[in-house]
């Protein structure tokens, strides 16, 4: 990586003298460029950090064109192609906190871009291998999770840089992209954001999100209903396909040689892959040796557990979605209680923002240690399995095991059964298919349906959220 040394400054100097002359490039958008600090090259990347998210969209909204061909007109010994914007979470952080934005002063306030079309650059071409046939794909992508809601710090720092540099740049960057890392870390996050901007950024563009349990579920109903030949067109006729925790394919063999056919047809064809996985692919057991090497053909990245400044800008963004004031010292306290585990920095937020909406009371400290009180925190010694929160759920609601397994759509059981659900995804590690399975084997929309119903219900009905609460601290006390 080129490194804070004078050819990077000389390059960025000669980008912008371009930029300055270029005629799509208003003096407000300058007043942007002009933020970027130069941070590296590689892999032909030229790596650009700014110092808010308004920023970044500005310029990757109104000056990628103008931008990549200023990078274009480089020394060519310096091989770079195209860029990548990184936010410097500690300028965005202290941003979020004073309220007061480094917008170039020429250039705020900015709806101008918003009401002057013909402003706006035109969308990047597609590159030439990317299929742009105007067709609907059922991409399964989910609208929550894009590269604007991601918290970026040391922790993700390089794998968010290398998901949106392989968005920007389709089967060019790297191929595959392998990010691994523990549970609830982000990794599904980056996958479905790669998604999207790769969606915006090339329209038409083919992108098909699967979890490795869908793959192996679609495999299997292929050759029981002998529809092999879709299940082909479904994996291969795309141009970006985002396989989720491919970890659930070890051991899998026929699953694995149908997984294998299909990586190496997109991968010869010029199609990106992107891989998600609980270990890097040396330490996958159970796949075969070719697998694990096609997974290290392009780049290997972790994300980590995020550190405490992290996990405070996690949750401060997560709140603004939300629209709740927590105060600073609060989502302190918050981050500073709950472990690294982000899915359940989040289930913290969805307690606390709903006990205070039920009681229509601001978030405040008191009311944080109440809703802590009862929370569990997970570790290593506290695990928590399905089966005792299904156990606990019926016992609770007075209803049988077989019930929330069931398909009865009572509301008392449709009830019951998505409470338990969210349970699970809140309590345990465990997937959207895999809990999707251990209730009927059902879809992992239902899951994220359930989920997402019983987190606005909390907010909503009292009884629910008494019923959530109660049921979470007899499960913790069958852990003690
Ligand atoms: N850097 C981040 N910024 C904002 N939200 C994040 C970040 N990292 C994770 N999250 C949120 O945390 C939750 C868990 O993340 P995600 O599902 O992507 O984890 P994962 O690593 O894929 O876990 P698993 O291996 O269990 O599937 C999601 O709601 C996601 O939006």
């Amino acid at each position: 990586m080129t490194d804070g040394d004078a050819a990077l400054d000389e390059a960025w100097g000669s980008i912008l003298a371009t930029l300055e002359k270029d005629e799509r490039v208003t003096p407000q958008l300058y007043g942007f460029l002009s933020l970027v600090e130069p941070k590296g090259i590689m892999a032909g990347t030229f790596y650009l950090e700014v110092p808010n998210e308004f920023t970044r969209g500005m310029i990757e909204q109104r000056s990628r064109v103008p931008l990549l061909s200023a990078i274009g007109g480089l020394d060519s010994s310096l091989e770079v192609s195209t860029f990548a914007i990184v936010v410097n979470p500690e300028i965005e952080q202290e941003i979020l906190q004073t309220g007061t934005d480094p917008v170039p002063v020429e250039a705020a306030p900015a709806p101008a871009y918003a009401e002057a079309p013909a402003q706006v650059a035109p969308p990047a071409p597609p590159s030439p291998e990317v299929t742009v046939a105007p067709r609907a794909t059922d991409t399964r992508l989910n609208p929550k999770y894009s590269f604007d809601n991601f918290v970026i710090g040391q922790s993700n720092r390089f794998a968010h840089a290398a998901a949106v540099a392989v968005a920007e740049a389709p089967a060019k960057a790297y191929n595959p992209l392998f990010i691994y890392g523990d549970s609830g870390l982000g990794k599904t996050h980056l996958l479905h954001s790669i998604g999207h901007y790769a969606m915006s950024l090339y329209p038409g563009i083919r992108v098909r999100y699967v979890s490795s349990e869908e793959f192996t579920n679609d495999f299997i109903n292929s050759i029981q209903n002998n529809r092999g030949a879709s299940f082909q067109a479904r994996y291969r006729n795309i141009d970006i396909l985002l396989i989720d925790d491919i970890q659930f394919l070890q051991r899998a063999v026929e699953t694995q040689e149908a997984f294998f056919h299909t990586f190496n047809t997109l991968h010869d064809h010029n199609k990106q892959v992107v891989i998600t996985s609980d270990l890097p692919p040396k330490m996958l057991t159970g796949f075969e040796d070719r697998m694990r090497s096609r997974f290290e053909w392009g780049l290997i990245t972790d994300v980590q557990a995020p550190d405490l400044e992290t996990r405070i800008a996690i949750l401060r963004k997560k709140a603004q979605s939300e629209k709740v004031m927590v105060p600073d010292d609060i989502l302190e306290f918050m981050a500073t209680k709950v472990s690294s585990n982000i899915r359940e920095l989040e289930g913290t937020l969805i307690r606390v923002t709903a006990f205070a909406s039920l009681n229509r009371t601001p978030v405040d400290m008191s009311l944080v240690q109440t809703v802590l009180k009862d929370l569990i925190t997970l570790d290593d010694d506290n695990v928590i399995a399905p089966v005792d929160i299904i156990t606990a759920t019926a016992d609770y609601f007075k209803l049988s095991v077989d019930d929330l397994y069931g398909s009865s759509r009572s509301q008392a059981i449709a009830t019951a059964r998505q409470i338990a659900m969210y349970l699970c995804r809140e309590l345990t590690n465990l997937s959207l298919p895999k809990i999707g399975q251990l209730f009927g084997n059902r879809d992992h929309t239902t899951v994220m349906y359930a989920n997402k119903k019983i987190s606005e219900l909390m907010k909503e009905r009292r009884s629910i959220y008494n019923q959530v609460t109660e049921l979470t601290s007899r499960i913790k006390q069958t852990r003690r």
